[in-house]
């Protein structure tokens, strides 16, 4: 029997699980509060106090870190790569510490594993990091040539989710269109074609609608002007994008069940937040409808926020079902897909693969892309 712990830190919670071959012996779900998290200026200070949450999770269990077979994270800022299982390696570790790609809670599930396989000598993976790369060349282009569209995204639960719907449907994820929108604390919304997110919304930067703590896109002359106005230092504009956009600047909360009960108590503000939060992620399921040209098999409402059938799901349906049905599957399936995908590794059916390597590779293929852009 293989004993597996996932790791998968998001911008709002740790979501843990401990998973013996493929039964799930324990899951816990730690909501953070944005005054909980509020207090570390960067994302890696928040190291050691999610460390500790996991470690806890674990003792509570009875089992010693040594009893596991593997360590498996939802990977972070790295490099861009394709899909699939990664062992964690130094050079990882080096790139998220350097923070060169910047910051996200995933990137410390990747640290946390790699501390603990080093105490114990289990090996340590990553899948579908959310650097996850397939985007077509023709998506990267932003509308200057200094800028380049980038894809980072809730890869991990997009993959699985549509892989999930290609089972129920008895076709191959490979056979089918879908337009996914990851609704968490960041948003994405892919358009995967045949087996590839050939485009997708950058859910960490000013892309996309805006989530509950991230502002999505914004009108950018009154950015540049605010930036310039001396009144804002360059950290605390970065955290107007992300941490401190969206539901979070609005309403002082990113939390969807706090605004619900405010709707419900005849918060005419909230409602109306709220509901231009639906009306931005419809907007964004019907550009990935046009990016498949029409052609979309289901569309996917997946996500913490996709729990919320009271009024978030019906406004977004309201407005996209006539592209095609609309599937709803809330929360995540992150922990399994996780735990799944080292039990393969674990049992030899899959080799895992290099990063090194496989960020070479991607790498070149984009330089040439840039060299077409930038002659
Ligand atoms: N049962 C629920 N009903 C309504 N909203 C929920 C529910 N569970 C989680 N959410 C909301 O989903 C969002 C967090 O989604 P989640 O996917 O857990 O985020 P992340 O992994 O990005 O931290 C929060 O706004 C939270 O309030
Ligand atoms: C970095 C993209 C993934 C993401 O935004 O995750 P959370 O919603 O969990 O913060």
């Amino acid at each position: 029997m293989f004993r597996i712990l996932t790791i998968n830190p998001g911008s709002t919670s740790t979501k843990l699980s401990i998973f013996e071959d493929e039964r799930m012996v324990k899951m816990q779900n730690f909501s953070h509060s944005p005054d909980e998290l509020g207090r570390f200026q960067r994302i890696l200070d928040q190291l050691e106090f999610r460390e500790k949450i996991v470690r806890q999770f674990v003792e509570e269990t009875g089992y010693s870190l040594s009893s596991f077979s593997a360590f498996v994270s939802r990977g972070g800022l790295l490099d861009p790569i394709p899909g699939g299982v990664y062992l964690v390696d130094d050079l990882m570790i080096e790139t998220l510490k350097s923070a060169k790609n910047g910051e996200h809670a995933s990137n410390l599930g990747v640290i946390i594993a790699h501390r603990f396989s080093a105490e114990t000598g289990v090996p340590a993976y990553v899948v579908d990091p959310v650097v996850v790369d397939e985007m077509e060349d023709f998506a990267r282009v932003s509308g200057h040539p200094n800028y380049q569209r980038k894809s980072i995204f809730h890869a991990l639960n997009q993959k699985a989710v549509a892989k999930e719907v290609a089972r129920m449907v008895n076709k191959r994820y490979e056979e089918m269109n879908l337009v996914v929108a990851h609704m968490g604390g960041g948003i994405s919304i892919a358009a995967h074609r045949k087996g590839r997110v050939i485009d997708v919304n950058n859910a960490l930067d000013g892309d996309g609608p805006f989530t509950p703590e991230r502002s999505g896109t914004l009108p950018l002359t009154q950015l540049v002007d605010l930036c310039f106005s001396g009144k804002f230092t360059y950290e605390e504009m970065k955290k107007r994008i992300v941490g401190n956009g969206g539901l979070v600047a609005y309403l002082g909360t990113s939390d969807a069940r706090e605004v619900v009960r405010r709707i419900k108590q005849g918060d005419e503000w909230a409602k109306r937040v709220y509901r231009a939060m639906a009306y931005q992620i419809a907007k964004w399921i019907g550009k990935m409808a046009a990016v498949l040209k029409g052609e979309v098999d289901f569309i996917v409402l997946t996500g913490g926020l996709a729990h919320e059938k009271e009024f978030l799901v019906p406004w977004i349906t309201e407005r996209v079902s006539f592209i095609a049905p609309v599937l709803v599957f809330p929360g995540s399936n992150e922990e399994k897909a996780l735990a799944l995908s080292a039990l393969r590794v674990l049992r030899g059916e899959e080799k895992p693969k290099n990063y090194s390597e496989e960020s070479r590779r991607w790498r070149e293929r984009y330089d040439s892309y840039l060299d077409g852009i930038l002659r």
